[in-house]
């Protein structure tokens, strides 16, 4: 525009105008810095969201209280861009205090708040101590790590469909406070992710699908992500990449209520390892049937759980309506794996119907229950093969904290994700809240 003035004075009036006003709007900067500077850690954050790969730590501690899982990943890109390199994981093994600690107040509807209120600041603190010594043992300068992805320790979960407060709806509650975390650290922490799923209408769970989408979809494979936690949950990954069909939903018990019952009845063994008991006893058909019977089986999918509902007591109130109180510890051991394994079956059948050569890739403790992994074969004669998520370049044990470092990557540098179905599909939300260092 000013190659079309045509008037030099003019001309020269308007470059001392431009260069008065430069001057005002530097003096005005100058006497009021907060104008153009900003927060140490917001500019740390946002270099690190503009880098092309981000050094994210993921850490879960799930339903079975055996340990922290620590996954250092390097996260290149993201979105549907996301690359992912699993540098170091580990599970740090919980000792007797910590677990004696939690169940004070894990899924019970009653406990001492006190005790809760305290354990919060101090899970954080443990975890952060954990990851410092992963850090010290794998010689990685704290430095380097954009950020720690935290999930925390699940107390209760509480979906509408499991309570009776008609004026409330869905609740979820992690403890592990992130600002312990960071402070303990001196590392970035995202942590809290399920609070932002239920304020946008979701049940807070399972997040699994975000991870599994971006990560795991193919173009060339119709897949189900199936991961056997206390919990078992799925993930459904059409190969189309119709991302409008992608859905995940808790399944219903993997481990949880086998867990509860050798750590009742055998003092000092956390689970049936190698499913021995289990092994030994056999199924008692109506125990079986009755514990099938449970309403949760029936709700339509997505929808999830946890051991408030699938726990003992659910065990014996069902043993008494069959009047099967006298079984071996073998022959219940053996029923409830069977009923994982039928639950599971089940979901993977529906979940498969009319889709040609699906393949499950299986994770979580409950793909070291081989009675388990057989009993899942038998039942599911349509799937084409089942993998565990090693064959896609993650260890099986390791993705669930992969997961949540992926949404951390998210919440730093994701884009929109969106993707509604009528089974929930993705919600477009970003995930976590971000604690500092100090
Ligand atoms: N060798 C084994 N034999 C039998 N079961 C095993 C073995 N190893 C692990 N498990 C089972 O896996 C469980 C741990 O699984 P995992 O760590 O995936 O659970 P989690 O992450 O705590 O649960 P969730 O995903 O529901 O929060 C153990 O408590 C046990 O039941
Ligand atoms: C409330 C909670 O912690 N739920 C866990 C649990 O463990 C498995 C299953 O139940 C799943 O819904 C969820 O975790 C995974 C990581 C998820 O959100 O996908």
């Amino acid at each position: 525009s000013f190659k079309r003035l045509n008037n030099e004075k003019q001309f020269i009036k308007i470059k001392v105008y431009t260069g008065i006003t430069l001057l005002k709007t530097l003096l005005k900067c100058k006497k009021h810095p907060d104008r153009v500077s900003m927060h140490p850690h917001i500019e740390a954050l946002y270099n690190s969201a503009k880098k092309p790969s981000r050094l994210i730590i993921g850490l879960m501690s799930g339903t079975s209280l055996d340990g922290l899982d620590v996954a250092l990943c390097k996260i290149t890109g993201a979105g549907l861009h996301t690359q992912i390199e699993v540098l170091n994981f580990i599970t740090v093994e919980y000792n007797d205090e910590y677990k004696t600690k939690i169940k004070q107040v894990f899924a019970k509807r009653e406990c001492d708040l006190e005790v809760l209120t305290l354990l919060h600041p101090w899970v954080g603190k443990l975890h952060g101590a954990m990851v410092n010594q992963c850090l010290i043992t794998w010689g990685i300068d704290p430095a380097s790590i954009d950020a720690i992805a935290s999930h925390g320790q699940t107390i209760y979960h509480c979906p509408q469909s499991q309570h009776n407060h008609h004026d409330f709806k869905h609740g979820t509650l992690q403890i592990g406070d992130s600002d312990q975390i960071a402070v303990t650290t001196g590392i970035t922490t995202v942590g809290d992710f399920r609070q932002k799923h239920i304020a946008a209408g979701g049940e807070g769970a399972p997040l699994a699908v975000y991870g599994d989408y971006l990560f795991f979809a193919s173009p060339d494979e119709n897949r189900i992500l199936l991961n056997m936690g206390g919990i078992a949950n799925l993930t459904f990954l059409p190969k189309s990449g119709d991302a409008s069909s992608v859905f995940s939903s808790d399944i219903g018990p993997g481990n949880t209520i086998m867990d509860a019952y050798v750590q009742y009845y055998f003092k000092g063994m956390h689970y049936d390892e190698g499913a021995k008991l289990a092994k030994a006893g056999k199924v008692n058909v109506i125990l079986l049937k009755a514990l099938s019977d449970n309403a949760f089986f029936k709700l339509p999918l997505p929808k999830t759980t946890g051991p408030e509902v699938f726990n003992l007591a659910l065990l014996r109130a069902a043993q008494a309506q069959t009047a099967t109180q006298d079984l071996s510890h073998e022959d219940v051991l053996a029923t409830l794996n069977a009923l994982s394994a039928t639950t599971i079956a089940r979901a993977l059948n529906d979940c498969a119907k009319g889709v040609q050569n699906c393949v499950v890739y299986a994770s979580g403790g409950g793909i070291h229950n081989p009675l388990l992994m057989e009993q899942l074969l038998i039942h599911c004669p349509n799937i084409k093969a089942f993998k565990n998520t090693d064959d896609l370049g993650v260890h099986p044990d390791a993705k669930e904290a992969v997961l949540f470092a992926i949404l951390a990557n998210e919440c730093l540098a994701g884009q929109r994700q969106s993707a509604k179905n009528k089974r929930g599909g993705i919600l477009d939300i970003t995930m976590g809240k971000v604690s500092f260092a100090d």
